[in-house]
This record gives structure tokens, C-alpha cells and sequence, in this order.
């Protein structure tokens, strides 16, 4: 795939654009298979990969320049906005999105938030398209000033965008180099973008996670089921459950499932969508994984861990050394933390493995293992 803001200089996100697609994940293959080390009873699964391009189901769009001309994007150096709408890492409805979410800045005066002098008002713009094509936009911004307007002309962005459905506000009113902050404002009654995944609904709210590449996400929760579905384990969590993706999949008659996760609105849009589903062995609950586990009475046969960055650390990977679980399927977008979090874990072998390009033009990528105790 070839990028004319690559090839120009001004972005250079995605680092390995220009580099053949077949490469990328063979290289993306090897260092993780280097990471995992020389394992004889480790079977490589043939990696998993999507579209090259449009596959991103999330923008974070910083806003720079200004109400009069926007531009949506990135910052450069200096800390001024360099427009990046024509973007090909975003999908059709997305894309389309932005020239008239551009018009909605100037429309609603919102003056972009100009970093080197600290002043103006909006920050960033955060779209999500669902797999049906529906849209979730938030405002990012400084202060609430700016709110009364986006609620005044917000009829002509609906009308605008039919597929808009969620739309709200999150207050960062700190300097921060972060993408948003800790308070939403609803501007619209629905507050939930349905996704649906291998015909299941998951629900987004603002606020919580959701993985980046939906088709290849699509994939991962099939392969992880199906994992599951073989060693056909009674009871089944499902830590960092985020909207429940993993747990709602696993989800069987006769199956306990509990889904722990810290983001209270991933754990409300689980729930809703396990009610939706009339699944009474599954249950969800916002805390903290490792807590959860250290306190729990009992441990149950099969565990899934999809963490973030990080991995799920010494703590938890030690009391999994030590439980009585037999099987965990562990999904990681790091295979170095995943690699240190198995180096913990010694009983607890990988038996399969297999590589998701989740994230094509860049070195990133996810990887689903299966562990089996020894
Ligand atoms: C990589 S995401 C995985 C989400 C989910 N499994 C999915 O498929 O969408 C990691 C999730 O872990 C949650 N998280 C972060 N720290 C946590 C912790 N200490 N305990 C439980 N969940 C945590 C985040 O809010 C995020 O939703």
C-alpha cells in the first residue's frame, strides 16, 4: 500500500507503509516467534490477516488550525495540526465523515485547541464505525463553553450524517498530552454503538475499549472459541473482558463465564449485552483482574487474559502458576510483555500459537496462545 502524506513526510504513523503486505507478516511471524523461543511442543497456527487498508474502526483525530479551517489530524513538531483526512486507514462511512464534521467546527465556531499558547477549545474529534456502518463521534474539549453550541447546531450534523448515532462530549481541561479525560457529556438519548461481531451484538459506549481492526477482532474471538469449545471447560473467566467480546463468544448452556474488567461503561455494555442474549451463566463485574483473582475462592478450569500493553504482570501470572486452572488462552498485542509474563508462568505451557495482523503499514500485531498445564 503506498500513502501520499507517507511518501511526503508529513505522517509517518504507520512506519512500515510502502513495505509489501506478505512481508510485513512474515516479519511480524519471526519476532514473535523469537520472543516466544525455541518450544518443541509449541504448534504455529498460519497467521490471520484482513484488508490493508480502511481497516481502522476508530479515528482520534487531533484538531489543529482554525474554526474557519480546520484541520483534522495529527500535530506536527511544533505543536500545529497537519490534516490527514484522506487517511486510507479509515473505513468509507468514517472517512466520509470528516469533511462534514469539519464543516460542523466552523458551523459551531469551535475554535481548535492550539497547543504552543495553550488556548482555544477543541482538542480532538474520536469517531468509531460500527460493522454495520454506524457512527459514535465525542468531542474532546478544554472547557464546557463551547457545549451550548455544539448542542444548537447538532440537528444539522444529524441530519448531515443519518449514520451518526452516539454522540457526546469528554472534558480534558488539562495540558495533557492525552486523548481524552475522565467526564462524558451525553449529547445524544442513545449512548451505545452496536457491534456486531460474527452475529453477536456487542455494545460501545464512550469511554471503553474496543478492539482497532473489527474483521480481523471477528477472527480472534472465532479462533479463541474454538479453542474453548474443544477443551469444553465448565467455568471460564474472561479477565480484561472489555465489552465482553471473548466471554459473550464462550458463552454455552451449562458454562459459568465471568467477564473482570476496570472500565465500569465496557462492564455496563457487557451486561446489557449478555441480558440481550438471555445468557443467565454469564456475569460480569468492574474491578480489577488481579485482585479479582487473588480474592477468588476458587478457581475455575479455563481462564482468558487479553490485557493491555502491559501484560498481566507478576502478581497475576504467579497465581496462575499456582492455581489449579488447567488451560489459559492468553491474546496479547505485546509479544515482549507476554514473553516476560510466560517466563512466570512455567507450568503453564504454550501448546498453540498463532499471529493476527491486526495492525497492517505498522510493526504491531496481535497473538493468541493457548496454554496447557504441564
Ligand atoms: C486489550 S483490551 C481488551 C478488551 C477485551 N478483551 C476485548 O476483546 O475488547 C484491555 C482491557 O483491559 C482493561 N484493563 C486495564 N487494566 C485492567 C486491570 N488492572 N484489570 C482489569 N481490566 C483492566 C482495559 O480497560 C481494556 O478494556
Amino acid at each position: 500500500m503506498r500513502c501520499a502524506y507517507f511518501d511526503a513526510g508529513v505522517c509517518r504513523s504507520c512506519t512500515w507503509m510502502g513495505r509489501p503486505h506478505g512481508e510485513q507478516v512474515a516479519d511480524k511471524e519471526r519476532h514473535c516467534a523469537d520472543l516466544l523461543g525455541e518450544r518443541a511442543d509449541l504448534r504455529w497456527l498460519p497467521p490471520v490477516t484482513g484488508r490493508e487498508s480502511r481497516y481502522r474502526n476508530k479515528a482520534k483525530m487531533v484538531v489543529g488550525g482554525s474554526a474557519e479551517h480546520p484541520r483534522l489530524g495529527i500535530l506536527d513538531a511544533g505543536g500545529r495540526g497537519i490534516d490527514l483526512q484522506g487517511c486510507g486507514l479509515y473505513p468509507g462511512t468514517l472517512a466520509a465523515s470528516f469533511p462534514l464534521l469539519a464543516a460542523f467546527v466552523t458551523r459551531a465556531n469551535l475554535t481548535p485547541y492550539d497547543v504552543p499558547t495553550r488556548t482555544g477549545e477543541l482538542k480532538n474529534l474520536l469517531v468509531t464505525q460500527s460493522p454495520d456502518g454506524e457512527l459514535m463521534v465525542r468531542f474532546v474539549l478544554r472547557s464546557q463553553e463551547p457545549v451550548a453550541r455544539i448542542r444548537k447546531h447538532l440537528p444539522w450534523l444529524l441530519d448531515a450524517v443519518p449514520q451518526l448515532r452516539v454522540v457526546s462530549v469528554n472534558l480534558l481541561p488539562d495540558h495533557r498530552a492525552v486523548l481524552e479525560g475522565d467526564r462524558e457529556i451525553p449529547l445524544t438519548e442513545t449512548q451505545t454503538l452496536r457491534m456486531r461481531v460474527n452475529g453477536i451484538d456487542l455494545h460501545l459506549r464512550p469511554q471503553s475499549f474496543f478492539q482497532t481492526n473489527t474483521e480481523v477482532a471477528a477472527a480472534l474471538y472465532r479462533h479463541a472459541t474454538s479453542w474453548v469449545e474443544e477443551l469444553a471447560p465448565a467455568s471460564v473467566w474472561d479477565l480484561y473482558c472489555g465489552v465482553g467480546g471473548f466471554a459473550l463468544h464462550v458463552a454455552a448452556p451449562g458454562r459459568e463465564v465471568v467477564g473482570i474488567e476496570t472500565s465500569v461503561e465496557a462492564i455496563a455494555s457487557a451486561t446489557q449485552s449478555a441480558s440481550a442474549r438471555g445468557l443467565s451463566g454469564v456475569r460480569f463485574a468492574a474491578g480489577d483482574a488481579t485482585q479479582f483473582a487473588l480474592a477468588a475462592e476458587s478457581a475455575p478450569e479455563l481462564v482468558i487474559v487479553n490485557p493491555p500493553r502491559r501484560g498481566i504482570g507478576d502478581e497475576l501470572s504467579r497465581w496462575l502458576e499456582d492455581s489449579d486452572v488447567r488451560h489459559v488462552v492468553y491474546s496479547s498485542c505485546n509479544a515482549a510483555s507476554l514473553a516476560r509474563d510466560l517466563a512466570v508462568m512455567p507450568s503453564l505451557r504454550p501448546r498453540r500459537a498463532q499471529v493476527l495482523d491486526m495492525f497492517p503499514q505498522t510493526p504491531h500485531y496481535e497473538v493468541l496462545t493457548l496454554l496447557e498445564r504441564v
